[in-house]
């Protein structure tokens, strides 16, 4: 089950082995190059590299930025279509940034936290094969199915979601979008801040200007300035030649800055005359320059809080909130918690290329109850992890290692209330009504934990009888 080929080019050995041996155990294949001139005879070896359907590409290639001999940049123009994840270290993000302009797929800090890599892959494949899907036919007929899929009942833009707190905030972003108001999202940790920032650009004039995301709290607070705003040459000791920062290399399009809560006071008031005067001024020069940047900020914390203990300042706190758009946390998003749930584990199922697997019915209602203090990403990674350790293709509570403990209560009596009135029936119901197509009663009575005596009696009082007469 081979989730693609990737090709690494990285000259030290010790990341490229541990990036080995993190991306094998996903399932892909692995090849190493230790030089550009390595990685450019083993593409040259590739036989069908100039058919972009053909199956022996390459489906990535991680190419360090720094190496002996060329710069990891030169990948871009080897890579012939195959997309190229640069990695880089802090010191050098803003190289990475112009490498993106020069056609990087994504760029990623080193060291980098293995789940975070692991996600960048499959972003930056799925995205090729988006791209590659969409260049092969592209009818006015399937951009409107395109339109439809990204805008469709379940969500906005790629962002699920159908209950009224988030059909207002998907209001809210297509009123906002097309202007160029600054705008704060406010929102739980993985609540989906920066999809809604994504979709703030998609959906802006800004749409083919550049998207930068910088996550204020991942960069040293002794770089951060340097970082957004550039430096000129020996403004300050290891600044051996002058740097683009992040807010120029955003001209024309949007800057994401999450987690602005953590960015320095200094920075938050350089930040302020950015956005007051439309100029920056790169650390150590007098001079400044115009930039046309709009600004998507982002924050779990309370910034009027913070303002008023003078840990951040009010002024830029006020210029900020133009429009402030507020993410509901996962636990009060009603039925969409399963629905996710369902979508999350179909796209998880997807991407391992399995069949589709179904939860359980004690396993919705523990997803229906549990709080998820870390929203829709505790969600993604629970899911997957269930899939990976369920032994059959049914997701049970055990599997998904969430508290479950609520399930031992609910279930004790069937009359007892779910959240939401939904009760210990409705769940049966569901799962019945699901599954009786594709399972004996045998299966099903299994997979609900009860006789088939039991199952056949339940059917009855609910109103379901089963439909085939076959014998199971
Ligand atoms: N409504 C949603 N529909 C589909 N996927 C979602 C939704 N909300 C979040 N996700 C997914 O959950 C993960 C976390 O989302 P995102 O990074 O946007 O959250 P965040 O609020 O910016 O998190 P943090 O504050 O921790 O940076 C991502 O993989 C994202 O695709």
């Amino acid at each position: 089950m081979s989730q693609g080929q990737i090709l690494i080019v990285e000259d030290e050995e010790i990341i490229r082995a541990s990036l080995r041996r993190l991306l094998e155990r996903q399932g892909y294949g692995v090849t190493e190059a230790g030089s550009v001139h390595e990685a450019e005879t083993l593409l040259r070896q590739q036989p069908d590299l100039q058919k972009p359907e053909a199956s022996e590409k390459f489906a990535l290639i991680i190419s360090d930025l720094r190496l002996p001999g060329k710069p990891g940049t030169e990948m871009i123009n080897l890579a012939n279509g195959i997309p190229v994840l640069i990695m880089t270290s802090y010191a050098s993000l803003n190289s990475a940034v112009s490498t993106m302009k020069q056609g990087a797929v994504d760029y990623i800090a080193k060291p980098f936290d293995h789940a975070e890599m692991l996600q960048r892959v499959a972003e930056a494949i799925e995205k090729q094969s988006n791209l590659n899907a969409e260049s092969s036919a592209k009818t006015n007929a399937e951009a409107m199915d395109n339109e439809h899929l990204s805008n469709s009942e379940n969500g906005f833009n790629g962002i699920l979601g159908q209950c009224d707190g988030m059909h207002l905030l998907f209001r809210q972003i297509k009123k906002v979008a097309p202007t160029d108001a600054t705008v704060l999202i406010q929102g739980e940790s993985g609540t989906g801040k920066e999809l809604v920032a994504k979709a703030i650009h998609e959906n802006s004039r800004r749409i083919n200007g550049p998207m930068i995301s910088v996550n204020c709290a991942a960069i040293p607070e002794t770089l951060i300035e340097s970082e957004l705003f550039g430096h000129e040459k020996g403004s300050f000791t290891g600044a051996t030649a002058a740097r683009t920062g992040l807010i120029e290399a955003a001209n024309g399009g949007t800057l994401f800055l999450d987690e602005i809560g953590e960015l320095p006071l200094e920075a938050q008031a350089r930040l302020l005359r950015v956005l007051q005067e439309g100029e920056i001024r790169r650390v150590g020069s007098v001079q400044s320059q115009s930039v046309n940047v709009r600004l998507i900020a982002a924050t779990h914390r309370n910034l009027r809080q913070l303002s008023s203990q003078n840990e951040f300042r009010e002024d830029l706190y006020y210029r900020l909130k133009v429009v402030e758009l507020r993410i509901p946390p996962l636990r009060e998003r009603g039925n969409d918690i399963l629905m996710l749930a369902e979508k999350l584990l179909a796209k998880t199922c997807k991407k391992m290329d399995l069949e589709l697997f179904s939860l359980a019915p004690e396993t919705m209602a523990a997803i229906s109850q549990y709080q998820w203090p870390g929203n829709v990403r505790e969600m993604e990674h629970a899911i997957e992890r269930a899939v990976i350790l369920s032994e059959d293709n049914i997701i049970t509570p055990e599997n998904l290692d969430i508290d479950v403990r609520v399930k031992q209560t609910l279930f004790r009596q069937d009359s007892e209330e779910l959240q939401d009135g939904l009760t210990l029936e409705d769940y049966f119901q569901r799962f019945v009504l699901e599954h009786q197509d594709q399972m004996t009663e045998t299966e099903l009575a299994q997979k609900l934990g009860i006789s088939r005596k039991t199952l056949w009696e339940r059917r009855q009082r609910l109103g379901i009888p089963r439909k085939k007469t076959t014998a199971t």
